[in-house]
């Protein structure tokens, strides 16, 4: 089982409590189907993703965000026991979306960025860093856990 010391759960309720819940999982996925466009085949039903203007203004892909933002908030709130709150998540994923788990890792990277990039280095530190970095390793870790 993953221990969290105190430290590191105040660290992540502080930057949970900072961020702004309507937006930063739309610009993190955004981020996700620019940087590494072949993730869009996941997609195909959220309309126009030609260009990274129309990802980023495309309505679906900011609401898909706060879905996938309120799957981490889930986490967040029950840091101990992610793997158990995720088996379902992990299910959907790879039995019915056949989403390939390398996949998780690169949205975990695009939320870093767009993270440090609301941020900035003040609130943003390598120790928050380290802390949020244990936290998305622990979810790609079972939201991977029913691939087989
Ligand atoms: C941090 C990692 C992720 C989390 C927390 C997450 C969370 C979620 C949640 C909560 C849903 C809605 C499930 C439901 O309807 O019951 C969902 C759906 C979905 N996810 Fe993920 N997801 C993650 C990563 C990914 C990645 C990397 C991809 C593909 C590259 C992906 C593709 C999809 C698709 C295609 C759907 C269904 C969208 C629709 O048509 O409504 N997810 N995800």
């Amino acid at each position: 089982m993953v221990h969290w010391t105190d430290a590191e759960r105040h660290i992540i309720a502080d930057l949970w409590g900072k961020i702004n819940h309507d937006e930063i999982g739309g610009q993190a996925l955004a981020r996700l189907l620019i940087v590494y466009p072949w993730t869009q085949r996941y997609f195909s039903s959220f309309g126009n993703l030609s260009n990274a203007a129309a990802i980023i203004g495309n309505p679906k892909v900011a609401a898909h965000g706060k879905v996938v933002l309120g799957g981490l908030t889930k986490a967040v709130q029950n840091l101990d026991n992610i793997k158990g709150i995720y088996t379902q998540l992990s299910t959907l994923h790879s039995e019915k979306l056949h989403v390939d788990p390398s996949n998780f890792t690169l949205l975990g990277d695009t939320f870093t960025v767009t993270l440090a990039a609301n941020f900035g280095p003040s609130v943003f530190t390598p120790e928050v860093h380290e802390t949020w970095q244990k936290f998305l390793n622990v979810v790609v870790a079972a939201l991977g856990k029913q691939y087989h």
